[in-house]
């Protein structure tokens, strides 16, 4: 169901409370990426040039319920005031008489960002009581948040209770990118699942046999799935207490007619380290003691044919430890395959956008994902309440 967005109500003169996810890897207080506040931009500029009061709320890290300076707001309203080329106030609350009190001072048009809100205890228990204080200070609720629409938190879900609840220009992007790829998707449909968190992407895995016409398997995330067929994995990642469950979707896959890849060659080394050394084996050479790190040349070549083919291409996870060189090449093979390809191209999860951001190609795909688990949950057909608390389209 299409939710109701910013564009079709009127927040002229109006408070409207905005949630974003603000997010950012920090460093010693510095921002190292500020993809998540460049994202906001759309709606927040909307706003501005509408003349609303703009009242912006989000979480920093995991504070744990208390006021920990390290994840104070302060550098991101100092990056948002740059990136807006407008001041951007900031308070060191979220509710209470000081919020109170700047919020009653804005003018149509100002930014106004209140101290991270995770900060309360209250947010993470979706505390009625604190979300009706947020809620009181504005007329109209926007969840722009998608990265955080996973979770039923107070100014996430809980708020809306209080607000008509509508969603922002981002969150609005993510569900119709997102919802297309999974909904409606062109053909051929394939998907390309790596990474290291076998146990977090199984269910991922079980939910696209259902949809995909091919299903590529990379990473830690294929040497399950190698062990399951019975290969030696020497010491590479392996997840046992999932070997069963691999064999099963295999098995699956095969049912259901969906073409599931798995690496033919790999580039195994003996130590976890740059400048180890290293070699290219087949899938049925690999020895003890030796761990795979990366897709060998000839799976790159086979799964960059594939990606290149397809209609929707949804990828999740690198294919090696690309991080090291010596074992980026295959991850690097299909960054390159998804900007070659002429179909839709959408990637989620924060080291799968890292590595295209590496490869230089991340202006070209289709559609980066702000969330990880959020577009997970999001593709294995979870409810996320961020989501559900938002006004239907008629
Ligand atoms: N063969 C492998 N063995 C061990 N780790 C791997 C392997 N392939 C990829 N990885 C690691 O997986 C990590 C990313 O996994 P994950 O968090 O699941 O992806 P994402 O953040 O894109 O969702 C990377 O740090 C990468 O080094
Ligand atoms: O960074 C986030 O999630 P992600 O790492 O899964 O993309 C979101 O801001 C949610 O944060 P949380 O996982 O602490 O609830």
């Amino acid at each position: 169901m299409e939710k109701i967005s910013l564009r079709d109500i009127d927040v002229r003169g109006k408070r409207v409370l905005v949630r974003e996810d603000l997010n950012v890897p920090l460093k010693n207080g510095v921002i190292t990426d500020d993809t998540r506040i460049r994202m906001t931009l759309p709606t927040m500029q909307y706003l501005i040039d509408r003349g609303a009061r703009v009242i912006v709320a989000s979480h920093l890290g995991r504070p744990k319920g208390q006021a920990v300076d390290e994840f104070r707001l302060t550098p991101v309203a100092k990056r948002l005031a740059e990136l807006l080329g407008k001041p951007v106030a900031k308070v060191d609350d979220s509710i209470g008489p000081e919020v109170q009190a700047a919020v009653a001072a804005m003018q149509d048009g100002d930014v106004l960002l209140l101290e991270n809100v995770r900060f309360y205890k209250e947010e993470e228990k979706n505390d009625k009581a604190y979300a009706k204080a947020l809620a009181d200070l504005a007329d109209i609720y926007v969840n722009d948040a998608f990265g955080t629409s996973h979770r039923a938190h107070a100014s996430t879900a809980g708020v809306a209770d209080f607000l008509p609840a509508v969603a922002g220009f981002l969150m609005e992007k993510e569900l119709s990118m997102l919802g297309k790829a999974v909904t409606n998707p062109e053909r051929p449909f394939v998907a390309v699942i790596g990474g290291a968190k076998v146990s977090d992407k199984i269910g991922v895995i079980e939910n696209l046999l259902n949809k995909v016409d091919s299903l590529i398997i990379g990473g830690g995330m294929a040497n399950t799935f190698l062990r399951a067929l019975g290969y030696e994995t020497g010491n590479s990642l392996v997840e046992a207490d999932k070997v069963n469950l691999a064999g099963e979707l295999i098995l699956r896959a095969k049912a259901q007619k969906v073409n599931l890849l798995l690496p033919t060659d790999v580039v195994v080394t003996q130590a976890f380290e740059a400048g180890a050394p290293q070699k290219t084996v087949g899938v049925n050479a690999i020895e003890p003691g030796w761990m795979a790190l990366d897709i060998g040349p000839e799976t790159a070549k086979l799964y960059a044919d594939v990606v290149k083919q397809a209609g929707t291409v949804l990828w999740n996870g690198p294919m090696g430890v690309f991080e090291i060189d010596d074992f980026a090449k295959g991850t690097e093979a299909v960054a390159q395959a998804m900007a070659e390809c002429r179909g839709i191209t959408v990637i989620g999860g924060g080291d799968s956008v890292a590595a295209v951001n590496k490869v230089g190609v991340a202006d070209q795909m289709s559609h980066i994902s702000t969330g990880g688990g959020a577009s997970l949950e999001f593709l294995e057909g979870k409810k996320l309440p961020g989501v559900a608390v938002l006004r239907d389209k008629k």
